[in-house]
C-alpha cells in the first residue's frame, strides 16, 4: 500500500542556538498514512489527514504517538501541529469508539489517548498548533498541548463541549484548560459545554493569534515556533514544565483508576443512549 507519509528533505540550518544541526531522518515508511509529517529548517510539521473529520480513532491516536516518537528519536526540536483536511483540525475523538465498543477495545483506546497527552502535554519538543478548521473536545485538547495557538478566522470553532454530548471532560482535560484560560473561565465553560468562534476563543487566551487566512496563519506559526526554538531549549522546556507537572503527575500517579472510572462511566446506559443520539443527529445533518 501507498504511504501517504509526505517527506521533504532539505540540508536544515539548526535554528537552535543550543542545538546542532536538526536533521530528522523520519522513517516514513513505518508511519502510519493518518499522519503527514515534513521535514522543515530545523522544524517538523504534523498534519492529521483522516477525513472527513480527523476524528481521533484508536489507530489515529496511535499514528499520532508514533509520529511523536518518530520525532523524539531524531531529536527534533520543534513541531508544527496541524491540519491536512480542509476546515477541521480535528472532530475530537471518535465518538465511535465510544458508542456500543468492546471493553477490550474501548481500554485500549482510552489507555492509548493518555499516553498521546502525556507525551503531548510534556514533551520537550516546543510546538505550535496551526488550528486551520473546528476544534472541539478532543481536537481543542490537542491544541492546547502546544505551547502556542494560532488560528485561521472563520466559522470553525474550538472549546470543550463535552458536557453537550451528555459526557463530561475528564480531569486532565480539566487541567489543561485550566492551565490555559483559567479557572473562572474554566468552569463556565466546562459546563456549557462552550465551543468559542477564534475572536472569542483569542479574547479568553485559549488562542493566542487569529489570522484571516490559512497562508498568513502559516507564516505566523512558523516564526512563533522560530521564537520559541530560539529560547535555550533546557530553560524553555523546564519552565513549562513548572506550570504543567503537576497535571502530568497526577495523570501518571492515577492512570488506571482513570481508565476504569472512564469504562464505567462510558458505558453506562445513560451515556450510551446520549452518544447514540448525538451520533444520529450528526449523521441526520448530512
Ligand atoms: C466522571 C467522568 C469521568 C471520565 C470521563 C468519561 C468519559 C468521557 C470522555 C470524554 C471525552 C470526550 C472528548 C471528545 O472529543 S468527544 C467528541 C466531541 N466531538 C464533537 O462533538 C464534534 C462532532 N462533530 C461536529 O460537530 C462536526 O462534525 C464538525 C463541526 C467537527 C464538522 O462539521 P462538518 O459539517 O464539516 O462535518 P459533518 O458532516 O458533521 O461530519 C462528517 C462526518 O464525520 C462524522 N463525525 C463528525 N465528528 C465525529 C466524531 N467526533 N466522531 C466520529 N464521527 C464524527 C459525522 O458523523 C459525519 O459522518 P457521516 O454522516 O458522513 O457518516
Amino acid at each position: 500500500m501507498m504511504s501517504l507519509v509526505t517527506f521533504t528533505r532539505n540540508n536544515a540550518l539548526p535554528l537552535l542556538r543550543t542545538s546542532i544541526t536538526v536533521r530528522i531522518q523520519l522513517n516514513s515508511a513505518s508511519l502510519s498514512s493518518l499522519v503527514r509529517l515534513e521535514e522543515k529548517q530545523g522544524y517538523a510539521v504534523v498534519a492529521m489527514h483522516k477525513p472527513p473529520v480527523n476524528s481521533l480513532s484508536l489507530e489515529m491516536i496511535q499514528a499520532l504517538s508514533e509520529s511523536l516518537s518518530e520525532l523524539e528519536k531524531n531529536k527534533c526540536k520543534g513541531f508544527i501541529l496541524t491540519s491536512a483536511c480542509p476546515g477541521i483540525f480535528s472532530a475530537g475523538l471518535d465518538i465511535r469508539e465510544m458508542y456500543q465498543p468492546t471493553e477490550e477495545r474501548l481500554k485500549e483506546f482510552w489507555s492509548s489517548l493518555q499516553t498521546l497527552w502525556l507525551q503531548l502535554y510534556g514533551s520537550k519538543m516546543a510546538s505550535v498548533a496551526l488550528i486551520n478548521g473546528h476544534a472541539p473536545a478532543g481536537g481543542c485538547l490537542l491544541a492546547m498541548c502546544c505551547d502556542s495557538r494560532i488560528m485561521v478566522n472563520g466559522k470553525s470553532k474550538i472549546g470543550l463541549n463535552e458536557t453537550k454530548l451528555g459526557i463530561v471532560a475528564p480531569f486532565w482535560f480539566k487541567d489543561t484548560f485550566v492551565n490555559t484560560i483559567g479557572v473562572r473561565q474554566s468552569e463556565r465553560a466546562l459546563q456549557l459545554g462552550s465551543l468559542f468562534t477564534p475572536d472569542e476563543a483569542l479574547k479568553i487566551g485559549l488562542v493566542d493569534r487569529v489570522l484571516p487566512d490559512p497562508e498568513a496563519a502559516t507564516a505566523v506559526a512558523e516564526s512563533e515556533l522560530k521564537e520559541f526554538l530560539q529560547i535555550p531549549a533546557m530553560a524553555r522546556y523546564l519552565s513549562k514544565m513548572r506550570i504543567r507537572e503537576a497535571a502530568l503527575k497526577d495523570l501518571l500517579e492515577n492512570r488506571e483508576k482513570d481508565l476504569n472510572t472512564f469504562v464505567n462511566f462510558a458505558t453506562t446506559d445513560a451515556v450510551q443512549k446520549g452518544l447514540g443520539i448525538y451520533l444520529q443527529s450528526l449523521a441526520k445533518k448530512n
